[in-house]
């Protein structure tokens, strides 16, 4: 009896190792476990944590994290895991250039989201932003590339004149003649998004408290949060999707509702006017009329969608925050530089330069202040992620197809190898020659990675482009924009970013001055731009 206990006992640990011992093994290979194995000849982020990998060392700003890693070790280009999902993040504007550019083909597609793809989109199809490359996607491109490019925005230069009128209209009146400070965010969103608006619907807001325009605002804004990899560790760790009472799949199905809903609303408008006769050009109304037949219904409402989503935060976040620049003491001398260049350009009256500005990009101080902006802050940080659709031999390492590609854009615009010691510095200057008068230097390839590049780079470079330029000819000849004492702007090429996790950048609020330059003169750009929009 004893010895038969005795024996127990012995082979007791044995038993528990036999359970024990396949248990570790298991949970090792499921917290270990990556969608790709680890890529050899290429540089790890060293410690992933079990399950969630690099996510918590990432924090809330990927961007500002990738770029200390990269200085850190001394790798520009290294993987990482986001949860199960292996990723290769590229940092200096050379590799961030050589991956979309040189290997355009190879990183065409975009991944999909479990979050993003699985719950907003489902009803009204993926943007073409946040779609896979197939025949559709490059339908859908094709098409939203042909209303967007630069001569086909021409016949839109009515708009832009409306939208540019309108912002400065508003905060001459609401800043009582500039005698009171004002913040300009909600202004240029306005802007931007009826730019948006009028291009695929034919719609504007006019109203700044108008409710559908809030609707929009604040939808748009709560996506762009749900697409983030900070903010939706179920993406990327599957197994947060079955907790009970999951709230971002709650809080993703309440927006996707409210956005069906005021798509359908602006599609049904734009059916009715169709009906009526009363439509305005616009891309809805083409393709409706059957102008462009090879598009379906759904393909239609992502055209509409993704033109929205794509401009409606990335032009106020480079805008905002270039008046905020704008409006600091050394901005100061940017301003008065810049306003010198439009009156040498168009020397008989203000009015001379913002009709010019209907049609014209060539200030040359302007462009520069355009091109610095969109380089010093980059909209969307990380880029939208992409997707290898085959194998990339990069320095001797071989990256999988499948294999999701992070390019920093935040760290390859401010690269001091490439734009020097000085890239941490907002400087329109630097895209100019030395001399009196300002001529443009000349860039070769890519003056700067905000837009991406590539096969699929930004398709609305040239509407943004288009609208900043106009708005700040027509801002700089009205006003002398001054920051506020008691609510500056912030200029820190991270920080100004009020939502780190947002997929696009929030500037935070600030509050300007903008004295008139010569409330005559402005007021008769005023009455002759109100004449020709039939406004007031
Ligand atoms: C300053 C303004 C803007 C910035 C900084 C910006 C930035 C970007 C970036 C970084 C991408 C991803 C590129 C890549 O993967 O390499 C992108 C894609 C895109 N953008 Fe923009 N964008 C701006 C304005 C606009 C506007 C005004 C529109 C529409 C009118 C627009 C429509 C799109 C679309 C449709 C895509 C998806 C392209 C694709 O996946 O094939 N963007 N944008």
């Amino acid at each position: 009896m004893e010895g038969r206990l005795l024996s127990g006992v012995a082979r007791l640990p044995w038993t528990w190792l036999g359970l024990i011992v396949p248990a570790v093994v298991i949970f090792y290979q499921w917290a270990y476990h990556t969608d790709l194995p680890k890529i050899k000849g290429l540089f790890e982020i060293p410690n992933p944590l079990p399950t969630v990998g690099h996510l918590l060392l990432l924090g809330d700003d990927h961007a500002s994290t990738c770029e200390r890693l990269w200085r850190k070790y001394g790798h520009s280009t290294f993987q990482i895991r986001l949860g199960n999902t292996r990723a290769v993040v590229f940092n200096s504007f050379e590799d961030a250039s050589r991956i979309l550019v040189a290997n355009q083909s190879s990183v065409i597609d975009r991944p999909k989201l479990y979050t993003f793809h699985g719950v907003i989109s489902s009803t009204k199809g993926f943007t073409i932003g946040s779609s896979p490359w197939d025949e559709s996607t490059k339908n859908r491109r094709t098409a939203a590339g042909a209303i967007l490019s630069r001569p086909a925005i021409r016949r839109f230069s009515d708009m832009f004149d409306l939208e540019t009128f309108s912002l400065i209209a508003d905060t001459y009146k609401d800043s009582h003649q500039g005698t009171q400070e004002i913040n300009i965010r909600p202004y240029i969103q306005r802007l931007a998004l009826n730019t948006m608006l009028t291009l695929c619907y034919g719609i504007r807001m006019g109203d700044m408290d108008g409710q559908l325009l809030r609707e929009i605002l604040e939808v748009g804004s709560a996506i762009s949060l749900l697409r983030s990899a900070s903010e939706n560790f179920q993406d990327y760790i599957p197994i947060l999707r079955y907790l009970p009472n999951n709230e971002k799949i709650q809080r993703a199905k309440e927006l996707r509702q409210r956005r069906d809903k005021y798509l359908e609303f602006l599609l049904h408008k734009t059916r009715e006017r169709v009906r009526n006769g009363t439509d305005r050009p616009c891309v809805a109304a083409a393709i409706i009329k059957g102008e462009d037949t090879k598009l379906s219904d759904v393909e239609l409402s992502s055209i509409c969608l993704s033109l929205v989503s794509g401009g409606f935060e990335t032009i106020p976040a480079t805008l905002v925050s270039c008046i905020g620049s704008l409006s600091t003491k050394e901005g100061q001398v940017f301003q008065e530089r810049a306003y010198e260049d439009i009156k040498r350009h168009y020397p008989s009256s203000s009015e001379e330069a913002w009709l010019a500005s209907m049609t014209e990009e060539k200030v040359p101080y302007i462009n520069a202040l355009v091109k610095e902006a969109g380089r010093y802050y980059t909209a969307s940080a990380m880029n939208l992620p992409r997707k290898t659709t085959t194998p990339v031999i990069w320095d001797g390492a071989t990256i999988p197809a499948k294999t999701m590609i992070l390019v920093n854009l935040q760290a390859a615009n401010h690269d001091v190898d490439h734009f020097g010691p000085d890239a941490g510095t907002f400087n329109p200057e630097r895209w100019l020659e030395p001399g009196e008068s300002p001529e443009e230097r000349p860039v070769q390839g890519l003056a700067h990675m905000s837009f991406g590049a590539g096969a699929r780079a930004c398709t609305g470079r040239a509407v943004a482009t288009r609208v900043i330029y106009m708005a700040l000819v027509r801002l700089l000849t009205s006003y002398r924009i001054i920051a506020s004492e008691d609510e500056p702007p912030n200029t820190d090429y991270a920080d100004y970013n009020k939502i780190k996790t947002a997929l696009v950048a929030i500037p935070r609020d600030f509050k300007v001055k903008l004295v008139p330059r010569d409330s005559v003169e402005l007021e008769k750009c005023l009455r002759a731009s109100a004449q020709r929009n039939n406004q007031y």
